[in-house]
């Protein structure tokens, strides 16, 4: 097989792979790797992101913006309409899709996400092809970050990509291996650095089993998705007590009723956006003397007052990096700061304290 051959047609409906993977383990820069090596097979990508700003899908190389639908609903939510319709505007495109690929946020638990497929008319107009967990083979512990999350994207997938292996000694890749293979049995495990492994390896392999997930509930909570289209109510349905409202502190004050909840392991998302750039040296100075230990990841597009380049920030684990790229679009301030017991309202006030 070859990673130009369109997916067999004998096989039921859209094959989907999901990408699951905790904070920073490299998803995004698997979804660039299979974006610019798909050939002619047309991929669509849904990407859900933790957060309220989109920044993964202002980073992915795919020039067809059409193809990309995104969900910044908690997909991983046991209640799925805004999943089922992601999948759905997808489908109904003019275009044709061959193959649509999901990248889950790095808090998702992955089990509702595949249950959705399974469970739901989803089931019969899709084929969940692979599950792939990414982890980051230098910072991944066996606590696992103290997230259940993190530990069931590895326990319920079908591949597991060792990501980052240029930032790990051998021996703690062999442990991390040992590990993976020990919590969960006859697990594939392939190797990378920049998520760079061979196509044909993780896209339509078949390697989903439905019968795996046998016994998981899909908790419904009343809703009846066999009627998805039928009811013009769809979205009144989201109003479920997971705390949505209050964990965020969007800098704008709209309502944010997405993304954060108590089943995110304690992780919450703090998103900033500023019409005015960034003083360099304050910017470095807050990231240096005032960012709290207990952000895990941060990402943004960012301005800087004596920069005429959009800078790419990343912030994964212990590490962060600013590259400079053109901008197409009017400059602005975009940032997403995600970790454990953060206070919003400070580190907000820090960031406009660092506007030039
Ligand atoms: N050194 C090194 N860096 C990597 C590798 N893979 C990804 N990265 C970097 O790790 C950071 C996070 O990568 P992403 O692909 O954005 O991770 P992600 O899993 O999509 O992150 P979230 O969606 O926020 O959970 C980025 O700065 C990447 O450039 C790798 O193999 N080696």
């Amino acid at each position: 097989m070859t990673t130009s051959t369109a997916p067999n047609p004998t096989k039921r409906g859209m094959p989907v792979t999901i990408i699951t993977g905790f904070l920073g383990s490299g998803k995004t820069t698997l979804l660039n790797h299979i974006l610019s090596n798909n050939k002619d097979l047309k991929v669509a990508i849904l990407v859900n992101e933790f957060g309220d700003i989109n920044i993964d899908s202002q980073l992915l190389v795919t020039m067809d913006e059409d193809m990309v639908e995104l969900s910044n609903g908690c997909i991983c939510c046991t209640i799925n309409d805004d999943l089922v319709d992601a999948v759905y505007r997808i489908m109904e495109r003019q275009d044709q899709v061959d193959y649509m690929v999901i990248e889950t946020t790095g808090v998702a638990d992955p089990v509702p996400i595949i249950l959705t497929f399974l469970g739901t008319e989803l089931r019969d107009l899709t084929r969940l092809d692979s599950i792939i967990a990414m982890v980051d083979a230098e910072t991944f512990t066996p606590d696992h970050f103290e997230s259940e999350a993190a530990l069931k994207q590895i326990t319920y997938s079908d591949v597991t990509i060792v990501n980052k292996v240029d930032l790990a000694p051998t021996d703690q890749v062999k442990e991390l291996e040992k590990y993976l293979s020990s919590i969960k049995e006859r697990a594939r495990i392939l190797h990378s650095q920049q998520g760079q492994v061979p196509l044909q390896l993780i896209l339509d392999v078949g390697y989903n089993n439905p019968e795996d997930y046998a016994g998981l509930e899909h908790d419904h909570h009343g809703h009846d998705h066999h009627d998805h289209h039928g009811h013009d109510n769809h979205h009144d349905h989201h109003d479920h007590d997971h705390g949505h409202h209050g964990h965020h502190h969007g800098h704008h004050g709209h309502d944010h009723h997405h993304s954060a909840h108590l089943d995110n392991d304690g992780f919450v998302s703090i998103a900033f956006e500023s019409d005015r750039p960034f003083q360099v040296a304050k910017f470095e100075h807050f990231l240096q003397n005032n960012l709290p230990k207990t952000v895990f990841r941060g990402k943004g597009i960012l301005w800087f007052k004596e920069s005429d380049l959009r800078n790419i920030f990343q912030l994964s684990g212990p590490r962060f990096s600013i590259d400079g790229e053109e901008w197409s679009t009017p400059p602005r301030n975009q940032l997403v700061l995600i970790g454990r017991h953060l206070n919003g309202d400070d580190i907000q006030q820090q960031l406009t304290a660092c506007l030039a």
